[in-house]
């Protein structure tokens, strides 16, 4: 990893991916055969992309009980005690309707309803995670949404991966279709004769995944784009060099394009960690990804003091942060942008990914600076309540009047004097 001495003014803010020309044409028009001839089309690109026809989209309970026969029991009782934190988790970020009275009778309020229905994407290849199908069902099931749909695309035999039919399955989510790409997204938009359409899309995917969500925004609301895995390690002196190197590693794997970055005030870990990652990457089966992600997005960056490095870090935004310092709880206050903040050299990141219980869909390319990672609010709404008395309104009516003629509209001043013509 090259080592590099800085003050601050740091960024690892990457491009948002716009795709090529051609991409984004491809995109539109899947988006548009589909709108036209939906199942149809959702079968033809199945096979010309996925490389399998199939007669049926929809998942079977043949298919999710095969898939159980594929997952060990130790793996399902750990799926099972995840998914138990993460909601437990969420519970907590459940927020309830108020309302308020005032004397003069005026009731003012906020009414939560969650939303009726929410697809979730989950991206094929080896980036089929079923603790991404955690992440994103069980918020959503916590803010009440009744309809929870999965499209992911199949394998060449015409089913998903095990992992990801078997924690839905524990969630209890029964509407599983074997779609995926550009024409996953737009089905979810527009529905077609088997799929009915969604209010909401969650989840990441390739660069067709994405411009399709961008696409069908407006149609449907979408969550985020997110980028590649991100972490920083700030750590002083005293922090642990394997350790460090082991959890640089961790994100690394994910992606050719995943960074990873420590911010350290010492000169000697900087050095002692380069070489442990070195040496513990000899190991590791997806070695590869994470070379070639640590040549052109990782960083060892050496401030004067700790306090330079943590501006450093405010200034990277990162997705995930880990704190390995003397006393990572002191410097708690100090930091202003991460995704996730983990505490202490037993807060490792794959702590999050997997078993903590907040969620592992974080804001990355440094929009952790204006953004929060999925949460139960996203699989909700807000509605304002407003109840006027007759005596508030009779109180309050001229001022109203005054405000809309300010604004040059007559008609709304009328219709709140309306009320109390003589
Ligand atoms: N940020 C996160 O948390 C996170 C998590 C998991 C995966 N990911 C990302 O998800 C992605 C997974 O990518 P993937 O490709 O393996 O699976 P994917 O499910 O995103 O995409 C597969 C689909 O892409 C479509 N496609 C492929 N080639 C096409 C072409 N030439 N024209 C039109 N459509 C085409 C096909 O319809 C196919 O079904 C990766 O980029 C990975 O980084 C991100
Ligand atoms: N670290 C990823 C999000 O940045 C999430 C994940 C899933 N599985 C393993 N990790
Ligand atoms: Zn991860």
């Amino acid at each position: 990893m090259k080592i590099e001495r800085v003050k601050s003014r740091v960024s690892l803010r990457r491009t948002i991916e716009s795709g090529t020309e051609e991409q984004r044409r491809a995109v539109l028009e899947i988006i548009s055969t589909v709108r036209a001839r939906g199942d149809e089309a959702l079968k033809s690109y199945t096979e010309k992309f996925d490389g399998v026809r199939l007669d049926s989209l929809r998942v079977t309970n043949e298919e999710i009980e095969a898939a159980y026969q594929n997952v060990s029991e130790e793996a399902l009782r750990i799926i099972r005690e995840a998914a138990e934190n993460i909601r437990d988790y969420h519970e907590r970020q459940k927020r309830e309707s108020w309302i308020i009275a005032k004397e003069d009778g005026t009731m003012l309020g906020q009414k939560i309803t969650p939303l009726d229905a929410v697809g979730l994407y989950v991206p094929g290849g080896t980036a089929a995670y079923p603790s991404s199908v955690l992440m994103n069902v069980i918020p959503a099931q916590v803010a009440g949404v009744k309809r929870i749909v999965i499209t992911s695309p199949p394998n060449k035999n015409g089913t998903l991966p095990a992992g990801v039919l078997v924690a839905a399955s524990e969630l209890g989510v029964k509407e599983i279709y074997k779609v995926g790409g550009a024409q996953a997204i737009a089905a979810l938009a527009y529905g077609t004769e088997t799929i009915r359409p969604v209010d909401k899309i969650f989840g990441p995917g390739n660069i067709y995944v994405a411009l399709a969500k961008r696409e069908v925004f407006g149609q449907v609301a979408i969550d985020m784009i997110a980028g590649p895995s991100e972490i920083v390690v700030l750590a002083d002196e005293t922090a642990n060099v394997n350790e460090i190197a082991a959890d640089l590693l961790s994100q690394a794997e994910h992606d050719e394009r995943a960074s990873a970055i420590l911010v350290t005030p010492s000169m000697k870990l900087a050095l002692a960690v380069a070489s442990e990652v070195k040496k513990q990457l000899e190991t590791l089966p997806r070695k590869a990804i994470a070379v070639s992600a640590l040549e052109n997005y990782g960083a060892i960056y050496v401030t004067e003091t700790l306090a330079e490095a943590v501006e450093v870090v405010n200034e990277l935004a990162p997705e995930h942060l880990e704190v390995m310092t003397a006393e990572p709880m002191q410097l708690l206050g100090q930091i202003r942008h991460a995704g996730a903040i983990f505490l202490g050299r037993f807060s490792s990141e794959p702590v999050g990914d997997y078993f903590a219980g907040p969620n592992h869909v974080l804001p990355t390319n440094g929009t952790a600076r204006f953004s929060s990672g999925l949460s139960v609010d996203e699989f909700v709404k807000k509605s304002s309540i407003i109840f006027y008395s007759e005596p508030a309104l009779q109180r309050n009516a001229g001022k109203i009047a005054a405000f809309a003629r300010l604004e040059g509209l007559e008609a709304h001043a009328r219709a709140v004097e309306e009320r109390f013509k003589k």
